[in-house]
């Protein structure tokens, strides 16, 4: 007679909660690490940043890289940026930064702002300074240098900034949270949308410790034409998100035509505009190299983190998103003291 065994009791995952649409900054703030801004640029600024990149996006790449044996490509298009102004900004070697925003392809010299992209990013600056100041809470390893160029009332500048289209209700992103390499820990992003309202996903990854009393929920975020979300310190490390592919879509109307007298043009294309800080503790030069002899990406250690306390984050090898998928496999812990990286919250404190 065989006794039938009952199998040792099994680790419980927490039940799943359904997914929440978040419709109101209010509820943007109370549940997760962003905040939404509604109408952020005057329209007028906003149809013809629309108008200018929805033009020029028609040509984007779409990105390419090796995930196992296949090559893949990005179901949208995307461009990077690089802003050429006030010192702290015309210093050529983030051109540098610009291929690996293309997973390591080797790219003509990154593209400048337009003035239109210039001006939006003025007003988000200030825009960003004013949440920052209003946070409760800094975290040791977010950036603390003061050289914030001749504006230096601001807390945050955007140096660079990586575009997305997606036309259509199809072209969408995939769950990811950014490479921190250039950005630093605890880092700040600042996306704006322009043209149809598509739904911004965002989804905490629960850690390790806590995957029995608790489970993660997934956030929908609709986001209008003109609406700009800031990812704020602790969301690459808490969250992932993405660009959903929807069942149905609006088609979004410019509120001022193309040209004066011209007609309105519909458009079924979302631009999205992340304007990020790359942090001089983080430029290109002191990248740590793998064994295949390219800089290495660093990714945060998202289910073993300690929230700001004894978080960990790894330099890991690159080149497999290029190399027909072949990888040295090299990782290694980031020590932000050895490295020399900073200032940080957490060095201004000890001096
Ligand atoms: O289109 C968006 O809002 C998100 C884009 C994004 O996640 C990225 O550029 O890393
Ligand atoms: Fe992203």
């Amino acid at each position: 007679m065989t006794v039938l065994k009952q199998p040792p009791p099994s680790k419980k995952a927490a039940s799943r909660k359904p997914p929440l649409t978040l419709s109101s900054p209010k509820m943007v703030a109370e549940h997760t690490p962003c905040t939404m801004h509604l109408s952020v640029l005057p329209s007028e600024l906003a149809s013809k940043l629309f108008y200018s990149l929805e033009e020029s996006s028609r040509d984007w790449q779409r990105n390419k890289w090796w995930l196992f044996d296949r090559l893949v490509e990005s179901p949208h298009r995307t461009s990077f940026f690089v802003r050429k102004t006030d010192g702290i900004n015309d210093d050529e070697t983030w051109h540098e930064s610009a291929r690996y925003w293309y997973n390591g392809r080797k790219t003509d010299p990154p593209d400048v702002f337009s003035s239109e992209m210039e001006e939006a990013c003025q007003i988000i600056e200030r825009l960003v300074t004013e949440e920052i100041r209003r946070r409760p809470l800094r975290y040791p390893l977010e950036w603390a240098g003061g050289d914030m160029g001749s504006a230096n009332d601001l807390l945050w500048r955007a140096n660079v900034a990586a575009s997305n289209r997606y036309e259509g209700r199809t072209d969408s992103v995939g769950w990811h949270s950014d490479h921190l390499t250039y950005l630093g820990p605890y880092c700040t992003i600042a996306s704006l949308s322009i043209g149809t309202r598509r739904m911004f996903s965002l989804r905490e990854i629960v850690p390790s410790s806590d995957a029995e009393i608790r489970s993660a929920q997934t956030f929908n975020i609709p986001l209008p034409h003109n609406s700009l979300v800031i990812m704020h310190a602790s969301c690459q490390e808490r969250f992932k998100h993405s660009i959903p592919p929807q069942p149905a879509m609006d088609v979004y109307r410019p509120t001022y035509p193309r040209f004066p007298g011209g007609p309105i043009e519909p458009s079924n294309c979302r631009i999205n505009i992340t304007f990020r800080f790359y942090r001089p503790d983080f430029k290109p030069l002191t990248i740590p190299q793998c064994k295949c002899g390219i800089p290495t990406v660093l990714r945060p250690d998202m289910k073993n983190r300690n929230d700001g306390q004894k978080d960990r984050y790894w330099w890991t090898c690159f080149a497999g998103a290029q190399n027909n998928g072949k990888s040295c496999n090299m990782w290694k812990v980031l020590d932000v003291e050895a490295e020399g990286r900073g200032p940080t919250v957490e060095s201004m404190q000890k001096d």
